[in-house]
């Protein structure tokens, strides 16, 4: 698989040559499984192979991988520990689930909770973003499935995606369509990403995006016609 380039960058583990490639061979020998690290979290799931420095964290959290106050620990936790480990590289966010890269926020933490679960619910959701668009990491998506609103987010704050093709799968911002404004640094991150114009039209109408479609608006330059990738 093949990236483009981003205009981020300054950290030692980044490759030296912007353009990057990440190498999903076959299974390893027999001297190379000792090479790989394993940790599960209830919803997370993370794989490092290090040799290749590549990490691989899949979303373990049925129906819909939703951003939990839970899960959005687990994925902080789970970040900072590859941040820690000086052989890992890269990661690689995905889901173990069919169908679903995440449903975004948990609808169910935004709904009857107290105003100290709400701020602890919110500072976890920007702590998530911050920690992921401050990595030291190479960041990836690889969007194999269903992708809105905070999933969006989560997508859009890796430095690059790869999203697997299938007309049910959508990408996007789609706030306004629920009848809420997505917030101002979600925007932001769309907006670094595929610019004004595009983001402007996206978030007035709440759209959800086919990978096809998102390719030509820029979101990434890569997509991938299996449905599991
Ligand atoms: C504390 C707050 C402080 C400040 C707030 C400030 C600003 C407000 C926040 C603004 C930002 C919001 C960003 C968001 O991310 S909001 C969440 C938006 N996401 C959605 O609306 C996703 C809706 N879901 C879907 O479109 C579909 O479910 C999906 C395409 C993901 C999957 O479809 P599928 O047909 O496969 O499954 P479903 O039958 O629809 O769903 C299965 C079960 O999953 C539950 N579900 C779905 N989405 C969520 C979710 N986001 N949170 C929690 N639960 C979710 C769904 O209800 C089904 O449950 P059951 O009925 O089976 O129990």
């Amino acid at each position: 698989m093949g990236f483009g380039t981003v205009s981020r960058g300054g950290s030692s583990r980044w490759p030296d040559q912007r353009l990057c490639t990440v190498e999903m061979g076959p299974p390893c020998h027999t001297s190379c499984l000792s090479r790989r690290k394993s940790s599960s979290s209830p919803k997370i799931k993370v794989d490092l192979d290090s040799s290749t420095g590549i990490a691989v964290m899949k979303f373990q959290s049925p129906p819909v991988n939703s951003l939990s106050l839970d899960f959005l620990t687990e994925f902080c936790i789970s970040l900072e520990k590859l941040e820690m480990d000086r052989s890992c590289r890269g990661v690689v966010v995905t889901s173990a689930l069919p169908k679903i890269f995440s449903a975004g926020l948990d609808i169910m933490e935004m709904y009857g909770k107290s105003p100290e679960r709400c701020g602890e619910f919110w500072k976890a959701v920007q702590e998530m973003w911050l920690k992921l668009y401050g990595s030291n990491m190479v960041t990836i998506a690889a969007i194999n499935g269903s992708s809105p609103a905070g999933g969006c987010l989560m997508a859009l704050t890796c430095d690059y995606r790869i999203m697997a093709e299938n007309p049910r799968y959508g990408i996007g911002l789609n706030e306004t369509q629920l009848g809420i404004v997505a917030p101002f640094w979600f925007k932001d991150t769309m907006v670094n990403t595929v610019g004004h114009r595009t983001t402007e039209l996206a978030l007035e109408l709440g759209l959800l995006y086919s990978a096809p479609d998102a390719l030509r608006l820029a979101w990434w330059t890569s997509w991938c016609r299996r449905t599991r990738c």
